[in-house]
């Protein structure tokens, strides 16, 4: 399945334990590029650039390097957890005919004030070059233009659970717990 949410709302905490409690293959399509521009590759200083700008990165590459990663994971995984992807719709179409419909979307929803606390308590320790003030707010805009909408997408098929992040975290697992457990 998918696990769906704004920047800050909470993914990468619920997937961690996810991970731990159902043994699902990670996938963030945020670490994936991340690894790409930490490997100092010519790819990775382009996609750099993009993501310190709160930009999103060509499709085509994202979907590739998601797919090469499951690919790898194949014989072993029991299953996937695809974080931080489609971020928008058209990436979401091009995700089913290339590799299929998910099972699952975990919609993590946080309101945008708290994103935007969590994000900057976040920057004072992640190194992460797109946790800042000015870079929040372009990745929250774009979240709400652009990502959103993927929602009403999948909504269609009845796939979409919406997780109230606002509760502390274990509360929030217990919820993504109930809503992972309903569906097996
Ligand atoms: N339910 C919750 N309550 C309080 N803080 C939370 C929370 N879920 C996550 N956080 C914290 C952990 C991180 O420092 C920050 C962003 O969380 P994250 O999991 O990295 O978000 P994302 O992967 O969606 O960007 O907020
Ligand atoms: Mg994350």
């Amino acid at each position: 399945g998918h696990i769906f949410g704004g920047p800050g709302s909470g993914k990468g905490t619920q997937c961690e334990k996810i991970v731990a409690k159902y043994g699902y293959t990670h996938l963030s399509s945020g670490d994936l590029l991340r690894a790409e521009v930490a490997s100092g590759s010519e790819r990775g200083k382009q996609l750099q650039a993009i993501m310190q700008k709160g930009e999103l990165v060509p499709l085509d590459t994202v979907l590739d390097m998601i797919k090469d990663a499951m690919i790898a994971k194949a014989d072993v995984s029991k299953g996937y957890l695809i974080d931080g992807y489609p971020r928008e719709v058209k990436q979401g179409e091009e995700f089913e005919k290339k590799i299929g419909a998910p099972a699952l979307l975990l919609y993590v929803d946080a309101k945008a004030e708290t994103m935007v606390q969590r994000l900057m308590k976040r920057g004072e320790t992640s190194g992460r070059a797109d946790d800042n003030e000015e870079t929040i707010k372009k990745r929250l805009d774009l979240y709400y233009k652009a990502t959103e909408p993927v929602i009403a997408y999948y909504e269609k098929r009845g796939i979409v659970r919406k997780i109230n992040s606002e509760l502390p975290v274990d509360e929030v697992f217990a919820i993504v717990v109930k809503a992972i457990d309903e569906l097996k």
